[in-house]
């Protein structure tokens, strides 16, 4: 087994057959105990991987429904420490297996202070770390750090993405690709946009790593379908939803949560 989670997770699913189902979640909405809970609950309900969004001010593809969470979480006081406590706290507990990665902004890492950041991201158990806004010219110096601190560095693809570029970016990214589905902004979407397979279908041939795609996708017919051309799912703002619709009942909001990750879950896993 290699040292890194995320690989582990991926290899296991291919020995399977089977796709990963990763979940996003925002950190600190509407508190951290909350988001504690959440992490352990969709874990325990079938997500392979988690994807911790870190709020920030600055929306960078964020739709309406991911904004308003970090808005939330903000206004509440989450800071990137109590995070970072949060999740120690989770990869800690005997047992824990499911790798967690950040979402977080550059402009996040690189206040605190690219090593510190990553340095504090590998004490507190993260496999790796999402960075939508990472320029590739830089990604190139920051991933041998990352991988000096046992991080994935995963960079995003859109439709709009030249091959050159796309190039560019994989050469830096290890752990999985994120697969951007739609040009715009994350957010529930009808379909699967009929471009993506042919864009999965050239990303493949120029690598090996994992793609796993995200934005627009919170049903299980969706799932069905990219099951067949992609290696991973990716769902925040379905999932996110429930927080807002259930904002004085976290436990309505947990129950409701398990549910939809349960059956996302069962979808990618082949149900
Ligand atoms: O919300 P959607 O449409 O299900 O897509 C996932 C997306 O929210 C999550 O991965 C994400 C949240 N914030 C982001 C910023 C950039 C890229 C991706 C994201």
């Amino acid at each position: 087994m290699s040292s890194n989670r995320i690989d582990d997770v991926f290899a296991d699913l291919k020995a399977r057959s089977s796709k990963a189902f990763m979940p996003f979640l925002t950190a600190g909405d509407p508190d951290l105990a909350f988001t504690g809970r959440m992490i352990r609950d969709v874990a325990a309900a079938g997500a392979d991987l988690i994807e911790i969004g870190f709020p920030f001010s600055d929306p960078i593809a964020d739709g309406p429904v991911i904004q308003a969470s970090y808005t939330r979480a903000l206004n509440r006081g989450v800071k990137i420490d109590g995070i970072f406590q949060t999740i120690r706290e989770i990869t800690q507990s005997p047992g824990w297996k499911t790798p967690l990665v950040a979402m977080v902004s550059y402009t996040l890492i690189f206040k605190r202070g690219i090593e510190q950041f990553l340095k504090q991201a590998q004490d507190a158990g993260l496999s790796g770390l999402i960075v939508p806004d990472m320029p590739v010219e830089e990604a190139g110096e920051i991933e041998p750090m990352m991988a000096a601190h046992g991080l994935k560095l995963i960079l995003l693809v859109t439709p709009t993405t030249s091959d050159a570029r796309a190039r560019k970016i994989i050469a830096c990214t290890t752990g999985f690709l994120y697969c951007v589905s739609v040009v715009g902004i994350t957010g529930e979407r009808e379909g699967i946009p009929a471009a993506l397979r042919k864009q999965l279908a050239g990303l493949r041939e120029i690598t090996q790593l994992p793609l796993c795609v995200g934005f627009g996708i919170s049903k299980p017919d969706q799932v069905h379908a990219l099951r067949e051309v992609a290696d991973g799912v990716i769902v925040g703002s379905a999932l996110v939803r429930k927080i807002e619709q259930h904002l004085n009942d976290p436990d309505a909001a947990l129950s409701e949560i398990r549910n939809l990750v349960q059956g996302l879950a069962h979808a990618v896993h082949g149900g």
